[in-house]
């Protein structure tokens, strides 16, 4: 069984009418080449390139309207849609960095907050975003396959991709806004590589572009073999996820069953 997916970039704003723009534009291409799955990067809703505007104020809650836009798009286009929102919360002053889901109808199937912030390369996110809880594996189901989320950072948590595969994930979105710098396009392309092969999962990573970020949105086949690239510039990459691949990988590269340790939370 296979499924078509694609993963999109572009460089989001503090101008939410930019951003959605922009949005709409990449889904309703990726429909038209026939995806049924669109991942988008991080923070889509908005972003701090500027300090005009401070996250609480630009935050939205699930129910607003990035949310209304989204699932109107996932309708118009029929398709599914994994993007980064900047989520208000109880905490006066502070927002969750939210990923959220939609089917095909418009309908929120899940949403993850992210739990590893990036406060790291002098970044201090955790001065205006709580974490979210430890809780079950972020999962969801399409066409046959599962799908388990992380964001951004997180791909440098192995263990949080390992808990994503030992729940059953045969592919996992990574929604990213990876900030340019030394090394940083070798950490990215190394780290996808890498959990896709000792997890033996699909790894579909969409990432804001420049000038903050480094594009790069990729998607890597269970065995490490890097199946598209969207390079530097905006716009979008297709591939499609084969279950019989990961069969294949399985069959030869078992390490995720011949695993000795169990993930435990600290
Ligand atoms: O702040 C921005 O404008 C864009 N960045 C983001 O939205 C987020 C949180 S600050 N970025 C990361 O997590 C980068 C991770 C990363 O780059 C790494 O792990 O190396």
């Amino acid at each position: 069984m296979s499924l078509p997916v694609a993963v999109a970039q572009f460089a989001a704003l503090a101008d939410k009418r930019h951003n959605r723009a922009a949005i709409t534009g990449l889904v309703a291409s990726a429909a038209a080449g026939g995806a049924r799955l669109v991942v988008l990067p991080e923070n889509s809703m908005w972003s701090h390139p500027d300090t005009s505007v401070d996250p609480f104020t630009a935050s939205e809650n699930l129910d607003g309207e990035f949310t209304a836009f989204l699932a109107d798009l996932a309708r118009e286009h029929t398709v599914w849609l994994v993007c980064g929102m900047t989520e208000r919360t109880e905490a006066l002053g502070k927002v969750h960095n939210t990923l959220v889901v939609f089917d095909d109808t418009g309908k929120l199937v899940t949403r993850y907050r992210k739990v590893h912030l990036y406060d790291a390369f002098g970044y201090h996110e955790s001065d205006f975003v709580a974490p979210g809880p430890i809780s079950e594996p972020a999962t969801f189901e399409l066409d046959g396959f599962r799908f388990g989320i992380l964001t951004c950072y997180e791909l440098r948590f192995p263990e949080s991709a390992r808990r994503l595969a030992v729940a059953g994930a045969d592919a996992l979105v990574l929604p990213a806004a990876w900030v340019a710098g030394p090394m940083k396009e070798d950490h990215w392309i190394t780290l996808l590589r890498a959990r896709a092969i000792e997890n033996t999962v699909y790894m579909i990573a969409a990432d804001q572009t420049g000038p903050t970020c480094i594009g790069q949105s990729t998607v890597i086949d269970p065995g490490g073999v890097i199946v598209t690239g969207a390079g530097p510039a905006p716009g979008r990459a297709e591939a499609l996820l084969d279950l019989d691949r990961i069969a294949a990988v399985r069959e030869t590269t078992p390490s995720l069953s011949q695993r000795r340790f169990e993930v435990v939370a600290r």
